[in-house]
């Protein structure tokens, strides 16, 4: 079976004033079999939102191959790449990225909208369902200012599972959250991750990075490790 996701000697430059080249990633070798719970870690810089960034289909690598599902991203149009975006993937953030104006049951619609799938009693009963599995069900009409830190990023984490994603990207999930939410919502990303969701996982912080099944290391563009966190290392890159 391929890897869900797998990058290539991935090469990501950035060009300041559109010539002066910034070289990000430097030949980034990964990959992620499905089920896989992974942490993302490395000092800041290193290019975990570079990586991330690719993976989620917003930027494209300089050069290098990303095979999602088996599929080379870089031969996708656009349109293909938002399609992939919206029916491939679910996306959490540090900052829960929810549109105050809402209530919870239409911010767990949201990718649907996006995606053009018109809401019916049907739409609207799965997104319940969701905030019932994320503990909100007595919470469907609050805005998100109405709701706690720990019950918006449970929001976040319905509406990333509305289109039924294989992979999860979590950004820093728990960045926002005090120590007790964040076990709370470790839980919640472990339990989805048994029911079978690949997650990968940006995290700085090593307690949040032990709720992984693994644990990879960028520096400087590179992967200085790759740990299972119940086994020994996968590969340990040699020092750049
Ligand atoms: N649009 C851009 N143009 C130029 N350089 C960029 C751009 N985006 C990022 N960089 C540079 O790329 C490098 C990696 O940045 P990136 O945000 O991927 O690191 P990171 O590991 O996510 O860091 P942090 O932990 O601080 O979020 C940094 O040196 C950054 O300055």
């Amino acid at each position: 079976m391929p890897a869900i996701v797998e990058v290539l000697d991935l090469y990501k430059d950035y060009f300041l004033e559109g010539h002066v080249p910034v070289h990000v990633l430097k030949g980034l070798n990964l990959s992620f079999d499905e089920g896989d719970f992974v942490a993302l870690m490395g000092p800041s810089g290193s290019g975990k939102s570079t990586l991330m960034n690719i993976l989620g289909c917003l930027d494209r690598p300089t050069s290098g191959q990303y095979l999602l599902g088996g599929d080379d991203v870089a031969h996708m149009s656009d349109d293909e790449l938002s399609e992939i975006r919206s029916t491939y993937l679910g996306f959490i953030f540090q900052a829960y990225n929810l549109l105050p104006q809402y209530t919870v049951t239409e911010n767990i619609e949201l990718p649907l909208v996006y995606q053009g799938v018109k809401l019916d009693e049907k739409t609207k009963a799965r997104c319940e369902a969701l905030a019932e599995m994320v503990g909100l069900g007595t919470r469907l009409d609050h805005r998100p200012l109405q709701l706690s830190g720990g019950q918006q990023q449970r929001v976040a984490i319905a509406r990333s599972l509305v289109n039924d994603p294989h992979v999860i990207l979590a950004d820093e999930p728990t960045g926002n959250l005090d120590s007790r939410t964040s076990v709370e919502i470790m839980q919640m990303l472990q339990e989805l991750n048994r029911s079978g969701k690949t997650i990968i996982m940006v995290t700085h912080e090593n307690d949040i990075a032990a709720w992984a099944r693994r644990v990879v290391r960028l520096r400087d563009g590179v992967v200085e490790s790759d740990v299972r966190n119940d086994e020994q290392p996968i590969t340990a890159a040699a020092a750049h």
